[in-house]
């Protein structure tokens, strides 16, 4: 990755209940677009980006625009403008669809910027008195990638967005990514390869809580040998599930 990346961790080690799950991760997140972060199913990828937002005892080097914040607590971090929609998506049920996007607003943010997250997400404002639990997958999902953009985020951080979606629904989830990565700089932790390779030019490969590979998604991509050895294409989760264009 030639320009200086936003995010750049190194040697990331986790540890729970005294089970080394991270062995040394390193990854770059570019300043621009989309970055994917891939793996089998139990590689690592979740803990990464927990260890990332500090959301799990971690060391090493996490290094966020150039800053050290390894250290700092998950609200420190957040506040640095970390932006994470997690693979349960973390909404609540019980509360709107404006309640649940009002608890997002970070104090002393600026102004969360709802023009944005309704421009991107038009039925969020048609729905906004709707209780979020009697939303579909897609449109939950759209409020957790929409709390995301509210607040003025150097980095989002995306775990597996488009999974147990239809496919019309993956695309229109692909396709706000793909708006915000305009915006922000996106980690998307993610299975379904026809969206990494439509949204993604980087990506990194966990295996076993270790980075087996980094580099342009496209390389990885069309090297069917390795895209077998390392993501199980065709025996494991990693799927090219069919994507459905938006004019299809
Ligand atoms: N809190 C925890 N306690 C014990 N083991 C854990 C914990 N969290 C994760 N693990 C284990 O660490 C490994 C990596 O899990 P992780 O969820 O990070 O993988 P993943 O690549 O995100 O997988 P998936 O694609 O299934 O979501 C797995 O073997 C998992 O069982």
């Amino acid at each position: 990755m030639s320009a200086r990346a936003l995010l750049a961790v190194r040697d990331l080690r986790v540890l729970i209940g005294g089970r080394h799950i991270l062995h040394g991760v390193g990854l770059e997140v570019a300043a621009h677009g989309v970055t994917a972060l891939l793996g089998r199913n139990g590689a690592g990828k979740t803990t990464t980006v927990r260890g990332v937002l500090g959301l799990v005892p971690r060391s090493g080097s996490v290094l966020l625009d150039g800053e050290e914040t390894v250290a700092l607590p998950t609200h420190a971090v957040v506040r640095r403008g970390v932006g994470y929609a997690p693979e349960d998506r973390g909404i609540f049920a019980g509360l709107t669809v404006a309640e649940n996007l009002r608890l997002a607003e970070r104090r002393g943010a600026g102004d969360p910027d709802y023009p944005l997250v309704h421009e991107l997400f038009p039925e969020l404002k048609q729905r906004a008195r709707q209780l979020a639990g009697t939303l579909s997958g897609g449109q939950q999902q759209m409020v957790a990638i929409g709390r995301t953009l509210l607040n003025a985020n150097r980095l989002i951080i995306a775990d597996e967005p488009t999974k147990g979606l239809a496919p019309k629904v993956v695309t229109e989830v692909a396709q706000v990514l793909e708006r915000a990565a305009e915006a922000v700089p996106v980690l998307l932790v993610e299975q379904n390869l026809a969206v990494v390779r439509r949204l993604a030019e980087h990506c990194v490969v966990l295996a076993d809580g270790r980075t087996a590979y980094r580099g342009p998604a496209d390389e990885l991509l069309g090297d069917a040998e390795a895209a077998r050895r390392l993501l199980g294409v065709g025996h494991g989760p990693a799927t090219e599930a069919p994507f459905v264009e938006a004019d299809s």
